[in-house]
């Protein structure tokens, strides 16, 4: 724009002689800083400054103006893109506020504004619109800034109420009569709102927004069609070709007119009220077969305002002419309308259109404003965020970013963070989102946390030992493994089973009397913690005495029965957990926080990484650019639409039990209704030609690692076409971010398979099978009886009956290769083992799952029980009739009481791997249990000949 070759005499300010005040339509900071803007308010008049999204997009979007700020904010705060870009955009109208409040002073308020919009997502939210209004009002506070709301139906009230509480508006995107008709009826009741309030009505700007040069440009494209049609009228539409809008416009003024000489408006007036201008925009030519001035020259008139594109400000200095043009041929201007109204031209339709397309633009521009500043932001972070990098074949690759780009248009990651349950089945999602603020909860009552941290430090624990599953556990054993023993706190173990030789492995690993035991349970109900604590208490009584509560710390939602039995106890501290938070998303809250504050893990710089990932997954940030949208999308997509259904995580070793955590979100929140994503956890990467067509890899990879191996084998699979994700961490502390990115990204993936993520009812069916048959014991003192279909040495095996009737066999080996002979392309085998986790045990597991992947090409779960139950167990039960399951159950080589209870540890899994196997087997899955009986070792190790001998 050449503001330079103003002159002294430039014809803009001639307009002021017709009292119309031209405003310019254009912000960019270095135009404010260079001093452009204010040689066009000293020399050509300029009275305002309107900005709009579309101007911030081309001002923001292009060039290094913003840099430093950008760097100056992210190098204090942690902001999302839409905070951000607000910043930005704050700073620029309070630059330009200062620039014209000389103006704003000279016209005694008239003019001198500047205006600010609001979010273009809100066009059509009243309370969101009132209420971004005031918000933005107070975070400019400049006396001469005028807030940009849309004068669309729901526009109008939110115009009405923010006139009412004192806010200078613009009303925007005006385009038909009885629109601007009803917005000065909003604007007239709410100076009379405020009079009736008692307040004073004067000093409270207005404008309303009339879009000019876009009604031409509809109408004319109607016109030519028809004339190029051969349109019998071709003549008369002709002749109103390019005369439609302002026509429109001359009729708004002569209303406007009409509104100054009422009654109403007179009492206003002699209040001290100003009255609403009318303003003309998008005034910039768009046919090039009209005058570049056409929308500057016929629309002069008293008591207006008109704000000028740059190109056309600078054609109008250059050669506009000037007239009182407004208010002259009336009669025409009605005959054209007139015109427009025979010949069929649709006004209303076309008017109607514009404010959709209008909103809609805006939207975009936004979109696209975001877009940049979020990616500006990411390369600023550069390393403090994780990279996502995705390898998928080309259709993979297009569905996803066709999936971004419905989920950008809808507007659903904002219908996410806005609580909107039709993002996904429109029945009680809303009710269990609480996780998406906890961060920042947890970040204001850092000082509490840290005060809980210091105390455990000075009492000089020398082991924590967490008792909870699932969600209560698989968190702060991600935490323990990942940052391992900090400096000057006790290591932190995590037990969540019922073995009995598990429970005694830990117990053994305890010192009693300087251990600090969490009890973690949402429920406060759940079996295992609850016998767990029943055991562990009677430990620590027996090295404590009657102080043994004192070493003890509870995690569970207000008001649970652990909650009242803490307090019987004499615990030392009960932290709460948040109802409106499950299980699987509370790593965040405190069941995540109270075992990092006590294991020492730094927890402001933790809440921070945390807060980054919650920041770039905002709903602010474009689909394309949030990682948490782009992860589900990219789930979503694969299952739905290329049956890559199984998620293999694939991770380097020091962030490898990130796997555990993300496992039991995945399948838990996706896996039912005969849908789902079944996560695949920890099955060691081997070449392409033994996985199937239905894997997505995840590659969680900690940079740090050089795991260079690793990253060799997965270079092979992408150029095998495998589909993979790689998540490049560089810093283990990281994985704060990604809790929350695979949080939001399960919450998508929920929303493509159109499931509701936050329940979990197969799990709770198995929860119910199991304690009938606890009951059952407590009553009988011992389990229903139960005899095997076949018996091979050590081996016994057990199903249902129709499982029974397909596997039916003499041997150990015949069984079970009519069981895995029943697996096909697509499926995946699932070992259940419910005995005790331990090195040995883990080696087992895992060569015989690479061996049946070997032999099979399908994917597989090796899981231990009753710890799967609460996590991936909801998936096998409830997700896509693709799995084979084996349970291995096997006689407990020493039992462990339960205090209080006639059953015993034993006897508690038992019926856990019972009651899993009869949902398993009610839900018609394909399941067999083997039982090892006497030697566990010798009896895997058979085992492990049959299986082989079996595929
Ligand atoms: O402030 C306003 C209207 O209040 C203006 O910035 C308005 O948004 C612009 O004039 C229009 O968006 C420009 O429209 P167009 O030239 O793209 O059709
Ligand atoms: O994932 C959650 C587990 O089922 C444990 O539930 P809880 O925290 O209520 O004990």
């Amino acid at each position: 724009m050449n503001a330079t070759s103003s002159t002294a005499k430039s014809p803009l300010r001639d307009l002021e002689q017709f009292d119309q005040s031209p405003w310019l339509d254009f912000v960019r900071r270095g135009y404010t800083r260079d001093g452009s803007m204010a040689k066009l308010i000293t020399e050509d008049g300029v009275k305002g400054v309107t900005s709009n999204p579309a101007i911030f997009q081309k001002a923001m979007g292009e060039g290094t103006d913003y840099d430093a700020q950008m760097k100056d904010i992210l190098a204090h705060d942690i902001v999302s893109a839409g905070q951000l870009y607000e910043r930005l955009a704050i700073t620029d109208i309070q630059e330009v506020a200062k620039l014209l409040k000389p103006v704003f002073d000279e016209t005694k308020a008239l003019d001198g504004y500047v205006s600010l919009e609001v979010s273009p997502y809100l066009a059509r939210d009243t309370q969101a619109t009132e209420h971004e209004a005031a918000r933005l009002w107070k975070a400019v506070a400049e006396p001469n800034l005028m807030i940009k709301i849309p004068g669309t139906e729901e526009g109008v009230p939110a115009i009405r109420k923010s006139i009412a509480d004192g806010i200078n508006i613009n009303v925007t995107l005006l385009f038909s009569l009885d629109a601007y008709k009803k917005v000065v009826e909003g604007w007239l009741s709410g100076l009379e709102d405020r009079a009736k309030a008692g307040h004073s009505v004067a000093g409270i700007a207005s404008v309303a927004s009339f879009f000019v040069s876009r009604i031409d440009g509809k109408i004319d494209a109607e016109i030519d069609r028809r004339v190029k049609a051969g349109d019998a009228e071709s003549k008369a539409l002709t002749a109103i070709r390019g005369k439609v809008a302002i026509a429109n416009a001359k009729m708004a003024y002569q209303y406007w007119l009409g509104v100054m000489k009422s009654d109403r408006w007179a009492k206003l007036k002699a209040a001290g009220a100003q009255p609403q201008r009318l303003l003309w925009a998008s005034t910039g030519t768009k046919d090039k077969a009209y005058s570049d001035v056409l929308y500057v020259e016929e629309l002069i008139g008293p008591e207006t305002v008109n704000t000028i594109p740059p190109a056309t400000l600078d054609a109008y200095r250059d050669h506009g002419k000037r007239r009182a043009s407004l208010a002259e041929n009336v009669e025409d201007a009605a005959h054209v309308m007139k015109e427009a109204k025979r010949l069929g031209l649709d006004l209303d339709g076309v008017t109607r259109t514009l404010v959709d397309e209008g909103v809609a633009s805006f939207a975009e521009a936004f979109d696209s404003l975001l877009g940049s500043v979020g990616t500006k932001e990411n390369a600023i972070l550069g390393k403090k965020l994780p990279e996502t990098k995705l390898a998928l074949p080309a259709a993979f690759g297009e569905a996803v970013k066709k999936g971004l780009d419905t989920w950008r248009k809808a507007g659903t990651i904002r219908k996410l963070w806005a609580r909107d349950a039709s993002v996904w089945t429109g029945r009680d999602e809303a009710k269990w989102l609480k996780w998406l603020d906890i961060v920042d909860d947890r970040y204001d009552h850092l000082k509490e946390l840290e005060a809980f941290q210091s105390e455990v430090k000075a009492r000089g624990f020398k082991q924590i030992l967490l008792l909870g599953m699932g969600g209560s556990s698989l968190g702060p054993e991600v935490l323990a493994e990942t940052f391992g023993k900090h400096e000057g706190f006790a290591h932190l173990y995590v037990l969540d089973s019922t073995d009995p030789q598990q429970v005694r492995t830990f117990e053994k690993k305890i010192d009693p009397a300087h251990t600090l035991f969490i009890v973690s349970s949402k429920s406060g109900s759940t079996l295992e913690p609850n016998i767990m604590l029943a055991y562990f208490f009677d430990v620590a009584k027996k090295a404590l005495g009657e102080k043994a509560g004192q070493h003890f710390v509870a995690v569970t939602d207000p008001g649970s029965k652990l909650e009242a039995l803490a307090k019987k106890d004499g615990f030392w501290k009960v932290f709460s957990g948040e109802k409106q938070i499950g299980g699987r998303y509370s790593v965040l809250s405190n069941f995540g926080m109270v075992p990092a504050a006590a294991s020492g893990v730094p927890l402001k710089l933790f809440l921070e990484d945390a807060l980054h990932g919650v920041r770039a997954c905002d709903s602010s940030v474009p689909p394309a650019i949030n990682p948490g949208v782009l992860l589900g999308t990219v789930f979503g997509v694969g299952a739905t639409e290329f049956g890559r259904d199984k998620i293999t995580i694939i991770a380097t070793k020091q962030v490898a039990d990130f796997g555990a955590w993300a496992e039991q979100l995945i399948a838990e929140s996706t896996g039912k209704l005969g849908k789902g994503l079944i996560p695949i956890d920890e099955e060691t990467l081997a070449g392409p030609k033994h996985y199937g067509k239905d894997r997505l890899f995840v590659y969680f990879r900690l940079a740090s690692e050089h795991s260079h191996e690793q990253d060799e084998a997965v270079r092979t699979l992408i150029d095998a076409g495998e589909p993979v994700v790689t998540i490049n961490l560089h810093d283990r502390r990281q994985i704060a971010q990604e809790f929350f990115r695979w949080e939001i990204a399960t919450a998508v993936a929920g929303a493509y398979l159109k499931i509701n993520p936050f329940d979990q009812p197969d799990v709770e069916a198995s929860k119910i099978e199991t304690k009938k048959l606890t009951a059952a014991y407590n009553e009988t003192g011992h389990l229903p009886p139960e005899a095997p279909f076949a018996t091979d040495g050590d081996l016994a095996f057990f199903a249902d009956k129709k499982n029974v009737a397909a596997l039916r066999g003499e041997t150990a080996q015949i069984i079970l290769k009519a069981h895995f002979d029943r697996v096909k392309a697509g499926d995946y085998v699932g070992l259940l083992a419910y005995i005790e986790r331990d090195r040995a045990t883990i080696e087992w597991i895992q060569h015989t799952r690479l061996a049946i992947r070997d032999a099979k090409t399908v994917a597989t779960a090796a899981e231990f029980g009753p710890r799967f139950l609460h996590s991936t167990g909801q998936a096998y039960k409830g997700g896509p009739d693709s799995g084979v399951f084996l349970q291995i159950t096997a006689d407990d080589a020493h039992d462990l009481p339960v205090p209080g209870e006639r059953y015993s540890f034993g006897v508690v899994k038992a019926a856990q791997a019972r009651g899993d196997f009869d949902v398993l087997a009610e839900r018609g899955r394909r399941a067999l249990r083997v039982h090892i009986k006497g030697d566990l070792k010798t009896g895997l190790a058979k085992l492990a000949s049959a299986i082989r001998a079996a595929i």
